[in-house]
């Protein structure tokens, strides 16, 4: 089970994810209460592991808008929020990043239909913390897909049951506050996580 912590904006939940044994963690460079610079993405990122996927997270910016700030952010994978076209993911292909689309139920469900690399169905509203009919999507998407919206330590293994997706993300569900994450809910989380799956 793959697992993503997103909205990170603290050196000491970006360890903890990592210490937890997240395989990505995401930096949100869009509006939002957990938006951060890409430079404080970049101060986070370097503190990474090379195992561990640094995502940068946009919604509705241009693709120039989004190039130049992965780059200085130095993230190795771009995730692009809601009704971007398809070009917009063509246009950032060549800069050898990771690319992850991201929407919600009704979009095309199929991984790489825009020629992404990963794909996230989540809740209408990214970032709000509302669980959603997970169930709904059981069977529907395909290839390298996880599941969002609502997702916490206490819900994430019916979640993984109801859905059967290959990876989690979250956000809300591992925070006391928007935008203040909580070290044992982020850990807490990946074991629920990696717990269900096995
Ligand atoms: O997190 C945000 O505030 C956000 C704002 C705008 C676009 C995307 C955003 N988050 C992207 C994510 O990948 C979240 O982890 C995902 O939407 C799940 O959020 P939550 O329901 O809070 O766990």
């Amino acid at each position: 089970m793959y697992v993503k912590i997103c909205g990170l904006r603290e050196p000491e939940h970006v360890a903890a994810a990592v210490d937890a044994g997240a395989d990505a963690v995401g930096f949100v460079l869009t509006r939002s209460p957990r938006r951060i610079t890409p430079e404080r993405a970049r101060e986070l990122a370097a503190a990474v592991p090379p195992q561990v996927l640094t995502v940068a997270v946009f919604a509705g910016e241009a693709p120039e808008r989004v190039r130049e700030a992965a780059l200085a952010a130095g993230v190795r994978a771009v995730q692009l929020h809601g009704d971007h076209p398809h070009g917009d993911f063509l246009a950032l292909r060549d800069l050898g990043l990771t690319l992850v689309r991201a929407g919600a139920a009704g979009a095309d469900l199929r991984c790489g239909a825009y020629d992404e690399d990963l794909l996230i169905v989540d809740a209408p509203r990214p970032g709000s913390g509302e669980p959603w009919d997970w169930a709904a999507v059981r069977g529907r998407p395909q290839g390298r897909w996880m599941l969002a919206g609502g997702l916490a330590p206490s819900n994430v293994a019916e979640a993984i049951t109801a859905a059967r997706p290959w990876g989690v993300d979250v956000s809300s569900g591992v925070e006391t506050a928007p935008g203040v994450k909580d070290a044992g809910l982020i850990k807490d989380f990946v074991a629920a996580a990696r717990g269900a799956a096995g």
